[in-house]
């Protein structure tokens, strides 16, 4: 699926969180969204998850227009794994990682066994299969998180939305959940606040500052120790890595430039 923002504008109180935001995902392109604390992104992903409903501008689908879509037409196109897990009753795994198959369905139809058997593939992508039978509730943070793209596996969408998506993961499942993602090949934009991490999955990057996109492009030209600074203020060195090919970014501590400094003086 193709994915396409023009000219998105979103204000709440006269504030103005997203100005004027073009951007493109192609099929297949598993982009990321990167940006400080308060940039937008969030905002950003929930006008287009239809949380918000932009002030101006149109978000497409393959070219079709999402904002005149029913609702449950972009909940079978596309899933969204956010940062906070939803507060849920009793629910267990199963059932959360079941929901992921209600857009396909009418109403009060009756669950199928294809709908069972994607649910039992996508619970053993991510690892949780063994407690399948689990309340939600009682999971872990990582493990919440894991279930929920299970759900979004399960619904077998267009175009995948992450917000933080690796938010409360260990390492190996920060990289396991994003090495599935990759995979998948699906139409997918992640907001990700872990740089090292984007550069090695992202194909290309906006960043955001203050609502407005301020750079856009492939990781390695985006993640230049002179565009770290303007946008997150931090001091880097960066490197192709000779392993992955891809930049590693080493952040140099406040601390270690002045002992630098006082070095450099002496
Ligand atoms: N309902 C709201 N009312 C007022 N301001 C809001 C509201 N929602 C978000 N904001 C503000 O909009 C700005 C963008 O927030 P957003 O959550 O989109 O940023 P973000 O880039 O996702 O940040 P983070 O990296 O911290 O998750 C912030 O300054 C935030 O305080």
């Amino acid at each position: 699926m193709n994915v396409e923002v023009k000219h998105v504008t979103f204000s709440i109180h006269d504030k103005q969180l997203i100005d004027d935001i073009c951007l493109q995902v192609q099929k297949g392109e598993l982009v990321g969204l990167i940006g400080p604390n308060g940039s937008g992104k969030s905002t950003l992903l929930k006008n287009m998850y239809r949380v918000l409903k932009p002030d101006n501008g149109w978000i497409t689908l393959d070219g079709r227009d999402m904002l005149r879509m029913k609702y449950k037409e972009t909940a079978r196109q596309m899933a969204v794994v956010s940062q906070d897990a939803p507060q849920t009753f009793d629910f267990s795994v199963r059932d959360i990682v079941l929901m992921g198959r209600h857009p396909h369905k009418k109403l009060l139809e009756a669950d199928t066994a294809v709908d069972y058997e994607l649910v039992e593939q996508a619970l053993k992508r991510v690892g949780m299969d063994t407690q399948a039978e689990q309340s939600f509730a009682t999971l872990s943070g990582g493990e919440k998180q894991r279930v929920l793209i299970a759900r979004a596996l399960a619904g077998q969408a267009n175009f995948l939305m992450l917000d933080e998506p690796t938010n409360h993961l260990d390492i190996r499942y920060q990289l396991q959940i994003l090495d599935l993602v990759k995979a998948l090949q699906v139409t997918t934009l992640a907001a990700l606040h872990d740089l090292n991490l984007a550069a090695l999955y992202c194909d290309r990057m906006y960043v955001l500052q203050e609502g407005k996109v301020v750079a856009s492009g492939i990781t390695e030209d985006i993640l230049q120790p002179n565009l770290l600074r303007s946008v997150f203020g931090v001091e880097t060195e960066v490197c192709i890595h000779p392993k992955t090919g891809k930049p590693n970014i080493t952040f140099l501590p406040d601390s270690l430039r002045r002992e630098e400094a006082i070095h450099d003086a002496n």
